[in-house]
């Protein structure tokens, strides 16, 4: 299995027995679950940016959640959340283009026109993307999941000015790599299927993507995927 990013030294997870952090006191934090690909977005936006030390990462655990979470700061009771200028925001691809434009950092998403429109066009996709891969699952995963990938490959072919969605990083890519990364690695390690193969631009975009620390320093552990997976969406394997 493809090994881990250095990963800097992250807080612990907070539980039910932990106490809030003084909450609306001028910080900003990003509450997330290491292991949410949702999380996973902001996260590596904040990252991309530069932004460690202006947006504090607050993990929390999910099966033993602090009950103050949904009382006093996100009543969704999801993550992400991002606690911002008194106020508290939720929704990922919300998120990661708030923090685009709120913070300052390299901007995630291009001036170009056409690349702004191609952009636009596959963020509103990401969730029918992600969905039917999901559902793949049920049936031959493999075959099913074929279109998805397909799309993908195709979405890549769209700029040849970089090896990423839009040419450059950016957001979109951002809104997709956690969902490509995790059925990556339930593919080859469950169906002994590379989805890779056939497809050098999805081959070449991980391979960039990979270079990047902003991301890698959010990747999960594969095996730890690889159980929830088989636990959650495969009782079968
Ligand atoms: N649409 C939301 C989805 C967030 C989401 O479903 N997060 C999951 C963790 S991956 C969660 O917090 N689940 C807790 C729950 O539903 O109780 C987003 O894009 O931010």
């Amino acid at each position: 299995m493809a090994s881990l990013g250095v990963r800097p030294v992250l807080p612990p997870p907070l539980t039910s027995i932990s106490d809030p952090p003084p909450l609306f006191d001028g910080t900003t934090r990003l509450y997330i679950s290491y292991s949410c690909p949702y999380a996973q977005r902001v996260w590596i936006a904040r990252n991309y940016k530069g932004l460690q030390d202006k947006i504090n990462l607050v993990p929390i655990n999910l099966q033993d959640r602090p009950a103050w979470y949904k009382e006093k700061v996100y009543p969704e009771n999801k993550v992400p959340s991002l606690e911002h200028n008194g106020k508290v925001l939720g929704e990922s691809l919300d998120l990661i283009k708030y923090v685009d434009a709120n913070f300052e950092g390299t901007p995630l998403f291009p001036s170009d026109p056409a690349k702004k429109e191609f952009g636009e066009q596959l963020i509103s996709h990401v969730d029918t993307f992600s969905k039917d891969l999901f559902v793949s699952l049920k049936g031959d995963a493999v075959q099913q999941a074929s279109p998805a990938f397909e799309y993908l490959e195709n979405a890549l072919g769209k700029f040849d000015d970089g090896p990423f969605l839009l040419g450059q990083f950016s957001l979109v890519d951002i809104a997709y790599i956690p969902f490509v990364e995790r059925f990556q690695i339930v593919f080859a390690e469950v169906f002994k299927h590379d989805i890779t193969e056939g497809r050098p631009k999805l081959a070449t975009w991980f391979e960039e993507l990979n270079k990047l620390n902003a991301y890698t320093e959010t990747r999960v552990d594969p095996q730890e995927i690889v159980d929830l997976f088989k636990k959650r969406f495969l009782p079968q394997q």
